[in-house]
């Protein structure tokens, strides 16, 4: 499942692509027989174009190698290699040829120049020909037309990709009678995210999301978002982040304590479920101080939760939106689960807030910058102690945006992660190393995740190559330019974080898993450094709140399961497939084979010499070690002989 900011990425793109094409009533031309993405509007001179250069961008991909590191083939590379081939063939065959009319932008122009009335009847007939630029004038932008079969068939940021190629960095992507503009250049994004923030906001996210976050952070647009954002940010104070440490060793050694059990049994395990335990439960601590305790059973408010997510998701990626339909809502199976199971996250919620309350009020409270209750230390509670004016409606929004935020993020990192790690070896035992080398027997202090450079670079790579989630979503509030391309008022823009994470004209081997790209003591990348072209946690006004959190947790889990066990894609397993999702999700799970590590034994220095026949075989002890097997925590212990 798949939601978070899921919500504020990926999936609302395909509800809103899907929906607008679903309700798009007459000659929506969505069919599920058509090509999945035609040409249209931009006249076949500038298609030869796009197609040649589309094609020196696939040659340079292709030749990017995309090794194992163990000498395997990857399976993704492989078939994004094949699908990316299939697709420039599609195009030189003409299948992609304009059929639009290519005479609306040249008309469009001399009818600007008639004055205003001339102005409006060229408005008029671009926005009737797809067009909808504002009153700024501009080249027409690049148009591709897509079809709902393409989009609900697979992962829908794939085939954007192949689009990016193609039309270039924004171009617009029109499903009937909608049209999205797909942004994938760094100097756009970081216009549309940073430089003129204020003139965009979630669009289509926030009318998906209304039903479970109301008016929480990620879908809050204006007043509503300024004022929670400026209670919320000071929660996640350095202070709260660092004490979150113990709180992620501890969750993740329930997590190893899971895995051994397996490891003994010779079972099989599906690790991206396992990942959305563990980050639930770390979640629920951090934000509410309430113990899922997920890892260890199923209860009736972890099922809730989970039939909140999928509900989420199924509503950012379903075609026709039922659960708008008056008397089916009341009435559909599905969805009285669904009020059953909101009903009952509200009441604990609304438990937590009123228990909170009243510790808050018990308390000798002085608050301050980086206040924290160390029986509590939860971001509810921080809310609480500051004197947060705000209605319980508001509060449990929030909670359960932070909830959502948290969770399916963290869990798709992790799985994707040990995905890659499973494919590269090589990657694998530097890791390996450097947890045997950082982490002791306790659980890891903040010095520790300090030092664990290599590990956090891993996750950087990481986040690259899978970003969660892969688009974000912002709607257009007033006319704007994007590059040299005017756009209106109310246009729905999704920004392909994946396709600038593998822009080939930006990275050198763009879909090759590389940690080493980032040096060990440079900076930690992030949006400003890299200039937009890797924005992993958003840029701007609306950038995550929880990227430290989020990264200091994913480390701690990577480097405590790397140090103890082994992982290997399950035999039989069938292949890892991606689908959305807000985050990125397997299609049939990560089916792993985990394996308790034992270290090499150390091989003794001897230095053994024959002094004569008579004289005893000595050998140098001092620094002989071998290895005695596990301990109880499934360590290797030695000892000195
Ligand atoms: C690896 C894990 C995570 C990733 C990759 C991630 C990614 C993102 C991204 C890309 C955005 C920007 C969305 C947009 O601009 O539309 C975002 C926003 C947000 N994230 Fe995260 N996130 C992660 C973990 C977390 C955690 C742990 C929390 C809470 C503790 C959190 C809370 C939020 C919130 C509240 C926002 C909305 C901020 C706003 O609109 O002002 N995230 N996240």
């Amino acid at each position: 499942m798949s939601l978070h900011h899921c919500c504020p990425g990926a999936t609302p793109a395909v509800s809103s692509m899907a929906t607008a094409a679903a309700g798009g009533g007459s000659g929506s031309g969505i069919s599920s027989t058509v090509q999945p993405f035609g040409l249209r509007g931009s006249g076949q001179g500038r298609l030869r174009l796009a197609s040649r250069r589309s094609r020196s961008l696939l040659l340079r991909c292709s030749a990017s190698g995309g090794g194992d590191g163990g000498g395997r083939p990857d399976p993704v590379l492989e078939e994004q290699r094949r699908r990316r081939a299939e697709l420039t063939a599609r195009i030189s065959s003409g299948e992609f040829t304009a059929q639009g009319p290519a005479w609306v932008a040249p008309l469009a122009a001399r009818l600007g120049k008639l004055g205003p009335p001339g102005e409006l009847a060229a408005a008029l007939l671009t926005k009737a020909a797809g067009g909808g630029a504002g009153a700024r004038k501009g080249p027409e932008l690049p148009q591709a037309v897509g079809s709902l079969a393409a989009v609900t068939g697979e992962a829908f940021f794939l085939p954007l990709y192949d689009l990016f190629l193609t039309y270039g960095g924004v171009f617009r992507l029109n499903f009937g009678p909608k049209s999205f503009l797909i942004v994938s250049d760094p100097v756009i994004a970081k216009h549309i995210l940073r430089d003129n923030s204020k003139a965009y906001s979630k669009g289509i996210l926030a009318e998906i999301l209304e039903f479970v976050m109301g008016t929480g952070l990620i879908p809050a647009d204006g007043e509503v978002w300024r004022v929670r954002r400026r209670a919320i940010v000071p929660a996640l104070h350095q202070k709260y982040v660092t004490a979150m440490i113990g709180l992620f060793g501890k969750a993740s050694d329930r997590l190893c304590q899971k895995l051994d059990k397996a490891a003994s049994d010779g079972e099989d395990v599906e690790m991206e479920s396992l990942f959305s335990r563990l980050t639930l439960d770390v979640i629920g601590k951090a934000v509410f101080n309430y113990d899922f305790d997920s890892l260890s059973y199923d209860n009736g408010i972890v099922e809730a939760v989970y039939v909140t997510l999928r509900e989420a998701e199924m509503r950012s990626t379903s075609p026709i939106p039922t659960w708008e339909i008056p008397i089916w809502k009341d009435i559909s199976p599905r969805q009285r689960k669904v009020n059953e199971a909101l009903s009952l996250i509200n009441t604990i919620l609304d438990e937590l807030i009123d228990t909170c309350k009243r510790l808050v009020d018990e308390e000798d409270l002085q608050f301050h910058e980086e206040y924290m209750n160390e029986q509590d230390p939860s971001i509810l509670h921080f809310l609480l102690a500051s004197g947060d004016d705000v209605s319980s409606k508001q509060l449990r929004d929030d909670l359960m945006t932070m909830l959502i935020a948290g969770h399916e993020t963290s869990a798709a990192v992790l799985t994707w992660t040990f995905y890659l790690l499973s494919k590269y070896p090589k990657v694998m035992a530097k890791l390996q190393d450097e947890a045997d080398t950082v982490l002791g027997d306790g659980l890891p202090t903040i010095e520790d995740v300090k030092k664990l450079k290599y590990t956090t670079r891993v996750i950087n790579e990481s986040l690259r190559l899978y970003p969660q989630p892969p688009v974000l979503i912002r709607r257009s509030l007033e006319d704007d330019m994007l590059g040299e391309y005017p756009i209106g008022r109310g246009e729905d823009i999704f920004i392909s974080i994946w396709n600038l994470h593998r822009c080939p004209k930006h990275w050198d081997d763009a879909d090759v898993f590389n940690p080493e790209r980032w040096p060990l003591d440079g900076p930690n990348p992030n949006e400003t450094n890299q200039k937009f072209s890797y924005l992993p946690f958003g840029g701007g006004p609306r950038k995550c709140v929880g990227d430290m959190f989020a990264t200091f947790e994913t480390v701690v889990a990577t480097a405590m399961l790397v140090k103890r066990f082994d992982f290997q894609m399950a035999p039989g397993a069938p292949p890892v497939e991606m689908t959305t999702g807000a985050t990125i999700h397997t299609t049939k799970g990560l089916n792993m084979t985990v394996t308790r590590r034992t270290k090499p034994p150390v091989i003794p220095n001897l230095q053994m010499r024959i002094i004569s026949d008579s004289e005893e075989r000595t050998c140098s002890t001092a620094s002989m070690v071998v290895s005695t097997g596990e301990d109880q925590q499934g360590e290797v212990s030695t000892t000195r002989v």
